[in-house]
């Protein structure tokens, strides 16, 4: 297993911006994602790890070894595609077999390896059927089976499961990430999806525009995203407006664009949010962090009146006008009667949940 360094990497496509200045240290063993909306840049730079694409600037390592020029067959990374790219006129044994074929390994060592790569992905009696007997989910793990048999020291996997059922997309996710942690394999992943990237990832780094916004571990994203982007993009938040007004100890108090005086922690702050007085703030407040008021809080209640309720069964969701604002709150449900549209309603947002993006 290997290390992944990418020191600087830039790459233009003529005039055109591909990725600026990604400068990133993947620890071995880790599981690695980028992710951000089509055309932020996650598949230019995982082709340029692959050997697909060379940087325009910048240098590529694994481990200590610089490979920045190294073609693909000479980095020994094993790819699964978006669309897979198996071969639909051999069988699920050949497909596997292949990379090992082209790596002139003796046939007895082959069949072994092949098996045994068969039985870790669950494919177990599938060896003789052809590809296009098989369903998504399978031709999924034929795809991940032979990027693993030739035994690579970096996995990398573009949207390898966007071509699934959300059902079995979810299965999915968990098979790999139980696969990666058996076999302890440095692997990096590209998604837009923010709850596969959450779900799966030791850290995450959030990418717009050909920029690195946020490096992270999915808690750090979660609740300390560095701006707006990044905080809209990693589930629901609400976002809103502010002006620092004054300190008192360790905390902020902050006056929101409708009025509402709100007190938050300095810790909360991401690097990039100026905390002094009249200076403008963006406040992210996660739903599930808002509660409904008991009237003992004494400080941060806002009331508002119920635009929209949203029973789930395990969940009670609200939208609720608190001046200007509206507020999504999102409450376990604990058999107390439910708000509806119209009626008034007290919300306490706790200071610890706050976050001062940038
Ligand atoms: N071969 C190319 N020639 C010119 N521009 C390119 C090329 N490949 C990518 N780009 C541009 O580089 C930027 C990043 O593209 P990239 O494919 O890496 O995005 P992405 O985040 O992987 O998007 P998606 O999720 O849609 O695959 C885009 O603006 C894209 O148009």
């Amino acid at each position: 297993m290997s290390s992944v360094t990418l020191d600087h990497v830039y790459k233009r496509f003529g005039q055109a911006k591909g990725v600026e200045d990604v400068h990133i240290h993947i620890e071995s063993g880790e599981f690695f994602t980028f992710l951000g909306p089509s055309g932020c840049g996650k598949t230019t730079t995982l082709r340029m790890i692959a050997g697909f694409y060379y940087p325009t600037e910048g240098h590529i390592r694994f481990g200590s070894q610089e490979v920045t020029s190294l073609p693909p067959h000479k980095r020994n990374t094993g790819m699964v595609f978006q669309n897979y790219a198996l071969f639909p006129h051999m069988t699920v044994f050949e497909n596997i077999a292949f990379g090992l074929q082209v790596r002139k390994v003796n046939k007895t060592d082959a069949k072994e390896r092949v098996e045994r790569i068969m039985k870790l992905v669950r494919l177990e009696g599938y060896g003789g059927r052809r590809i296009d007997q098989l369903s998504g989910g399978q031709q999924q793990r034929v795809a991940l089976a032979r990027a693993l048999v030739i035994e690579p020291q970096i996995l990398l996997l573009d949207e390898p499961l966007s071509n699934l059922d959300a059902k079995l997309r979810e299965e999915t996710r968990f098979e790999i990430k139980r696969l990666q942690l058996e076999l302890g394999i440095t692997t990096i992943y590209v998604t837009h999806d923010q709850a596969e990237a959450m779900s799966m990832s030791d850290r995450i780094m959030v990418m717009q525009s050909g920029e690195v916004q946020q490096i992270g571990t999915p808690h750090e994203i979660y609740h300390r995203p560095v701006n707006r982007f990044v905080a809209s993009f990693i589930g629901e938040t609400n976002l809103w407006e502010g002006t620092v007004t004054g300190f008192d100890g360790d905390e902020v108090l902050v006056r929101t664009a409708s009025g509402q005086m709100l007190s938050g922690l300095k810790e909360n702050a991401s690097p990039r949010a100026q905390l002094s007085v009249g200076e403008k703030v963006t406040l992210s407040i996660r739903p599930e962090s808002v509660l409904e008021s008991t009237g003992n809080e004494g400080q941060n209640v806002v009331t508002g009146s119920v635009v929209m309720s949203e029973f789930t069964g395990a969940c009670v969701n609200y939208v609720t006008e608190v001046g200007t604002e509206s507020l999504r709150s999102m409450s376990i449900n604990l058999g107390r009667p439910i708000k509806q549209r119209g009626d008034a309603i007290g919300l306490h947002i706790p200071k610890e949940s706050i976050y001062f993006a940038g």
